[in-house]
Parts: C-alpha cells; sequence; structure tokens
C-alpha cells in the first residue's frame, strides 16, 4: 500500500515535471527502480527487469527462495552490483551513472540492517551507534571523539530502541535481539532515508524477529522512513509489510499488499513443498 501524504507534508516547491504518481498526490519515490537487470562477472544473470517505487511511510517485503535475488537488489540499490536500468535513483541520485562521490552520497542516505548485525564486537553499544554519525562528525569523530550533540542523540535512538540502560555494555554481550536493536539505532544515527534491511531476523527466535521487525514497522511508519525488508517467513511479511515483491530466479513472480498473501499465494510463490516452512519459519 502507497501512503497519501498530506498537503503538508510536501515539498513547498512544486517540481516542473510531475510524475503520475505525484499526480495522484504520493509522495516522491525515495528508491526509484525501472526494469534493473544484475549479470554477475561469471554471466549469471540473478536480476531481471525488477521495477519498484518505495515511497516514504511504507515497508516492502522481499519474499522468495534462496537464491532467487533479494540480496542482490539490495546491492544493485546501493550500487554494489553491475546493473543495466531504465531507472535507478536513491534518494534522487541516479546509481546508473553516478561518480564515486555521488555513490558514496547515495549511500549515506540509506540505513542498512544486515541479518548477522555487523556491529563492532568489542565497542560498546553507544560507541557503535555512534559510529552510524562518523560521516558527519569531522576529524574528531574518526578519532572516537564524537560531538557532544552525537552522544545524546546516538543515547536518545538507544532508549527509543529499548536499550538505554545497555549503552555502555560491549555489544558482543548483548543478546541477538537486543544487537539487532543496537543495529536499527546506528541506522537511525545516519538520519537515512531508506533502510536496506537483508534478512534481519534470519538469526532470531520468532518472537524477537517480531520485536526487531515491529520496530522497522514503527520507524516507517513514524519517522516516514520506507523500509524494503528481505524475510523467509511469510507471516511476518503479512503482519510487518504493506506490500511485497516475490522474486525467483531473478523475475518478479509476483506483488501486490502484503494482506493479499493468502495460503494459495504462499503456495505459489515457494511451491507446496516449501510452504509450510514458508509460513511457519521453522
Ligand atoms: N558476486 C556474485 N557472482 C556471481 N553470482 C552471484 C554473486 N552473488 C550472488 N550470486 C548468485 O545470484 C543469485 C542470487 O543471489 P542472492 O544472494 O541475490 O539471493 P537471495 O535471494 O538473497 O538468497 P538468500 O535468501 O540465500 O540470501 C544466486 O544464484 C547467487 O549464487
Amino acid at each position: 500500500m502507497s501512503r497519501r501524504v498530506p498537503s503538508t507534508q510536501r515539498p513547498a516547491s512544486t517540481p516542473a515535471r510531475r510524475t503520475a504518481a505525484e499526480d495522484l498526490g504520493l509522495a516522491p519515490a525515495v528508491l526509484a527502480a525501472k526494469d534493473v537487470s544484475v549479470t554477475y562477472e561469471d554471466g549469471h544473470q540473478a536480476l531481471s527487469d525488477f521495477t519498484l517505487d518505495v515511497r516514504p511511510g511504507e515497508v516492502v517485503a522481499l519474499l522468495g527462495h534462496s537464491g532467487s535475488g533479494k540480496s542482490t537488489f539490495m546491492k544493485a540499490a546501493t550500487g554494489l552490483a553491475p546493473v543495466t536500468a531504465t531507472q535507478l535513483t536513491v534518494a534522487g541520485i541516479d546509481l546508473t551513472r553516478a561518480s564515486g562521490r555521488e555513490l558514496r552520497a547515495a549511500r549515506a542516505q540509506i540505513g542498512f540492517v544486515f541479518q548477522h548485525f555487523n556491529l563492532v564486537p568489542q565497542l560498546s553499544a553507544l560507541t557503535n551507534v555512534l559510529t552510524g554519525g562518523l560521516h558527519d562528525a569531522g576529524a574528531l569523530g574518526s578519532l572516537g571523539l564524537f560531538p557532544r550533540a552525537h552522544r545524546e542523540r546516538a543515547l536518545s535512538l538507544l532508549e527509543r530502541v529499548g536499550l538505554a540502560d545497555k549503552a555502555k555494555q560491549r555489544a558482543d554481550s548483548l543478546s541477538g535481539g537486543q544487537q539487532q536493536r543496537v543495529a536499527i539505532a546506528r541506522a537511525l544515527m545516519q538520519r537515512p532515508q531508506l533502510i536496506l534491511a537483508d534478512e534481519p531476523v534470519a538469526s532470531l527466535d520468532p518472537r524477537l524477529a517480531g520485536s526487531v521487525l515491529s520496530l522497522l514497522r514503527e520507524i516507517a511508519t513514524e519517522d516516514g522512513i520506507p523500509v524494503v525488508v528481505s524475510l523467509h517467513v511469510v507471516e511476518l511479511a503479512r503482519r510487518y509489510a504493506d506490500r511485497f515483491i516475490a522474486l525467483d530466479g531473478g523475475r518478479i513472480t509476483r506483488r501486490g499488499a502484503a494482506d493479499s498473501l493468502t495460503d494459495a499465494a504462499v503456495a505459489d510463490i515457494y511451491g507446496p513443498d516449501m510452504y509450510s516452512e514458508a509460513t511457519s519459519g521453522h
């Protein structure tokens, strides 16, 4: 479901040329992908004609078997895969023709959340969050001397994800669910325009998986930061996403509202043999 944005949130200046979506009152896409294909160096085509617009406030789930191309799309959206595309823009930056500096600027607009959290294990939760703001912390930040305003923001983000009391604890002493919350706070520290979460709950038990996805859902709804999340468990997509894209062999096989993920649709996406695994997560 694409969300309509109240007129007060629309940009003050009206662009000279408006897209059809903007004419309908939809916010401009933060990520706009049209006919994106990825062929790796070995000749393997891992993504074919992938088209998706992601708008503020929405959560889009990527579904599909292992190897179907979900991570490849995430890489394409960050300029880390060899793409051809009619259009591929992030925060208005055209990734198909971006210079190195523009690519870095585009990546600075994306908060990443990974399956294995990717925290620096020996650093505290607070310092891990602070690293998310390194791009604008200045020279002192790179020496580990973060500006006071950054420390305050990092602490308030830890509070937001329910971990204020763990700020000084080493990352590797936190549980998996807590580490993923620190990683989400680190992503928010960047003030991203988009969050890409590549199987963020694949290493967590079902209860923790729900709490992490509910946090991502809340961020999309309350902060307007859209989230693209790859998932293996359809029930989680039904519960936390607005819409889904199903991939098979790099091609989109189905797309639609998350609540249209009926049992028949799931069987169609995963095949009858994989059906119970995809619905239960076990
Ligand atoms: N650097 C690469 N070079 C060649 N082939 C690759 C490369 N990276 C991925 N692939 C292939 O592209 C296909 C899609 O991989 P991708 O990692 O995007 O799948 P996925 O849906 O994210 O899988 P999973 O759910 O297991 O993470 C797979 O066949 C994979 O082996």
